[in-house]
Formats: structure tokens, sequence, C-alpha cells
């Protein structure tokens, strides 16, 4: 399975002054965690780190420093997630027919997560990882702040990494993306505008991403957590 990892992205939640990815949690880099566990799955043979020209190096170093046996190519991000992933796309080996994409924040997937999507992806031509969300979810008005409305709750999931999909249409969703003018937030809502099916593969509650300093602080915690598993 070829797998790309959105690593370009600035960190701006995070408030940290360089790539949020190169921050520390515990002994290595945020995005050595990511690494580490696409290295033990079992279904990705090719990996795609999508990434900042200046952070390339470091980046380099991250792989070297876990031993990544498996094939790790890069290339340079874009402005937006959305871009990055297209950037991703067009550098695929051209015998690729699907592809699992995964946040490098996304730090705590496990490697069973991945080969579940990889595994799901044989069989579906979209699918996301994705949890039940646990609170009321409500629309709110941005003009005024009023509660719109609140969406029955038994029929919202949180989307989360690995997404998975067949290269071809995935390609030409971006690329009908870019002539509307359409701005997604993840790849799975390209499908989705395009009227392709996208399937849901229960995700993992310890699966956040890591986005601002109190991520970094529970992200933390469940690693010690696992250590003591
Ligand atoms: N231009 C971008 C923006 C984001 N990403 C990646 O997409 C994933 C999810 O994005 P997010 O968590 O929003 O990262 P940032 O964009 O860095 O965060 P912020 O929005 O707070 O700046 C991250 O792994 C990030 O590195 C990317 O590859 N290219
Ligand atoms: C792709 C994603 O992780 C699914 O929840 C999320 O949409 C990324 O959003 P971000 O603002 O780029 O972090």
């Amino acid at each position: 399975m070829y797998l790309l990892i959105p690593a370009a992205g600035s960190g701006r939640r995070m408030g940290s002054s360089r790539n949020k990815l190169l921050l520390p949690l515990l002994d290595k880099p945020v995005l050595a965690w990511t690494l580490a566990a696409i290295k033990a799955s079992r279904s990705v043979r090719w990996v795609g780190i999508i990434g900042q020209p200046d952070d390339l190096p470091d980046f380099k170093e991250i792989v070297i420093s876990l031993g990544m046996t498996k094939c790790v190519h890069w290339i340079p991000g874009g402005t937006t997630r959305q871009e990055s992933v297209y950037k991703g796309l067009q550098a695929l080996p051209v015998v690729a027919e699907r592809v699992l994409i995964h946040d490098g924040a996304r730090c705590l997937v496990t490697p069973e997560l991945i080969d579940r999507c990889a595994a799901a992806l044989l069989r579906s031509p979209g699918l996301i990882a994705a949890v039940p969300v646990k609170d009321t979810i409500k629309v709110v008005a941005p003009a005024t702040q009023l509660i719109a409305s609140t969406p029955d709750r038994r029929q919202l999931w949180a989307a989360q990494t690995p997404q998975g999909f067949a290269v071809e249409p995935l390609t030409r969703c971006h690329d009908e993306g870019i002539r509307q003018g359409w701005e997604v937030t993840d790849d799975a809502a390209l499908f989705e505008q395009c009227g392709l099916p996208v399937t849901v593969v229960p995700g993992e509650e310890s699966n956040l991403k890591v986005t601002t300093p109190m991520d970094l602080a529970i992200a933390e915690f469940i690693l010690r957590q696992r250590g003591k598993e």
C-alpha cells in the first residue's frame, strides 16, 4: 500500500515558531511517533512525506533514526493541506491504484488501524477512519452566535485519518476542486462533492490530531499509559 503523509503545515494553532511535527513528544519528535506506527504496519510499502523544504533535513534525520526500511519519498508541500495532498498525488508512482493519506499530526495512530484501513480500501473506492462524536454538536449562525440547529448526534462522526481512496477518482476530484474553487479540510469531502461513496472505518479514540498545546499534553498522557500496558 502507498501512503502519503501531509506534514507541511505551519502549526498556527500550536503557536509554535517551527513545524509542530518537529516538537518533542516524550523522547522523540511528533513525526517520529507517526512514522514509527507506519514502520510497524504490515500493509504500507511506500511512504511519501509531504513537507516544506526547510523541514526536510530534520524529517530525513527522523527517518534515519527510526531505521525506516520502507521506501520513503520527499514531496514539497503546498500552502494548504488540500494543495499538499494534491502535490502528493502527483508524486505517486504511476502504478499506484490506491493510496492512504494520513496526517503527520495524528501521531498516536496504531499500525492496526493503518492496516484495517488498507484492507478496507481493497473493498471500497473511498474510506475514512472516524469515531462517533460524544458531545452534542450545534450549528451556530456566525453573525448572531445563535444556535441555528442541533444535528442528530446519532448520525455524527468525527473524521480522522487514515483516509483511503482509489487514486484515479481522487485525482479527478482534486482537479474538479481546483476548477470549482472548493476548499476542503479533508479529502473525503472532495469525493462527497463528486458524488462518490466514502465508507467509515471505526477509528480510535486515541487517534487525536496534535493541533494545540493541550493536544501535546494529552498525547503524552496517552503514550505514558500505553507504556504501562
Ligand atoms: N499546507 C499544509 C497544511 C497542513 N498540512 C498537514 O496536514 C495535517 C493536518 O493539518 P493541521 O493539523 O491543521 O496542521 P497545521 O496546518 O500545521 O496547523 P494550523 O492549521 O494550526 O496551522 C498536518 O499533519 C499538517 O502538517 C500540510 O501537509 N500542508
Ligand atoms: C483530515 C482531518 O484530520 C480529518 O479530521 C482534518 O480535517 C484536518 O484538518 P486540519 O485543519 O488540516 O488540521
